[in-house]
């Protein structure tokens, strides 16, 4: 390639992809321990009573950040709220259905008030209310689970974007799934509301990039929670799915929030766009 040619390549790549332009210095702290802290850092986890999105702020937690839990129901809330500070994690409760415009923006207005500021969003709140042949799905259950898995992704995001401006930068995470890549069967709209999800991740990532802030997402395979649980309470379904495992068991939501801190602290500074599929080997392709 001559030298003409590699200096429009070369712009022709910053001028598409913003991340490749970006020249922020990054400190270069020991590759232990200090890397993956997140002491100092806010983070906000949508759904975070039960499930994975409980054990991402546990996760997120036990690396030192403040940690704002929140799901609709008050009772659930205090329940983490208790179970979080008995694991000595900063914690803060509030609730927050998702799906409302005025229930996002006290989430946020709140973390903002306690805690000084935002770093961190684990957008984890999803919903499927049906299931069966994708051609009988209704107008109202598409409204239903693009409103809450998709489109509160992007407005929760849209929200606490400025606030991690000001801080200089920050990390937002998406909660897709394996369903995301290969629709389940009689989960038609909610897998494509999964797909949308890491459409979403790359859309945001280079935009976002200019801020200094990280957009990723992780797509489970099966998890031993409420929301799955039909899935691996039938053990025909459980042996059908293991045929399709390189790890012979169903995930546990420990391993889900594990991955999502990572992506948040400063081991994962350079990925962004990125969808990581923790799934136990399932193969994973669009
Ligand atoms: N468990 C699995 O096998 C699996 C696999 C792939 C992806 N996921 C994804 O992981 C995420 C967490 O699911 P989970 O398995 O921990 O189950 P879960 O049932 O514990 O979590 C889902 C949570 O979302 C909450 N929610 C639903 N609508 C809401 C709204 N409008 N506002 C606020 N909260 C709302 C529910 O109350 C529930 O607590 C979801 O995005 C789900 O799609 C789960």
């Amino acid at each position: 390639m001559d030298k003409v040619m590699l200096r429009c390549f070369v712009s022709r790549c910053l001028l598409t992809n913003p991340v490749a332009g970006q020249t922020r210095k990054m400190s270069r702290g020991s590759l232990a321990g200090s890397q993956s802290s997140l002491a100092g850092k806010v983070a906000i986890v949508t759904a975070s009573t039960d499930g994975i999105g409980l054990a991402a702020a546990q996760a997120l937690g036990q690396r030192g950040a403040h940690v704002v839990v929140s799901s609709r129901r008050q009772s659930n809330v205090d329940k983490a709220v208790a179970l979080l500070q008995s694991e000595k994690i900063q914690v803060t409760g509030t609730t927050c259905n998702v799906g409302k415009s005025e229930d996002r923006e006290r989430l946020v207005n709140m973390t903002v008030e306690h805690c000084g500021g935002i770093d961190i969003l684990v957008s984890n709140a999803a919903v499927n209310p049906f299931f069966g042949n994708i051609m009988d799905s209704t107008a109202a259950v598409w409204d239903k689970i693009l409103d809450v898995n998709v489109k509160a992704a992007f407005l929760m995001t849209q929200l606490v974007v400025p606030h991690m401006e000001k801080r200089g930068g920050g990390s937002v995470v998406f909660v897709s799934s394996v369903a995301g890549y290969q629709p389940m069967q009689a989960l038609g709209p909610y897998s494509v509301s999964k797909t949308a999800l890491l459409g979403l991740t790359r859309a945001l990532a280079p935009e976002l990039a200019q801020s200094h802030i990280r957009v990723n997402c992780v797509a489970p395979g099966v998890i031993k929670t409420r929301f799955s649980q039909a899935l691996w309470q039938d053990e025909d379904i459980v042996d059908e799915f293991k045929k399709q495992l390189s790890i012979k068991r169903v995930g546990e939501p420990e391993e889900i929030g594990g991955v999502i801190a990572f992506l948040c602290s400063k081991d994962a500074s350079y990925i962004t766009g990125e969808t990581i599929t923790v799934t136990g080997g399932m193969s994973c392709r669009l």
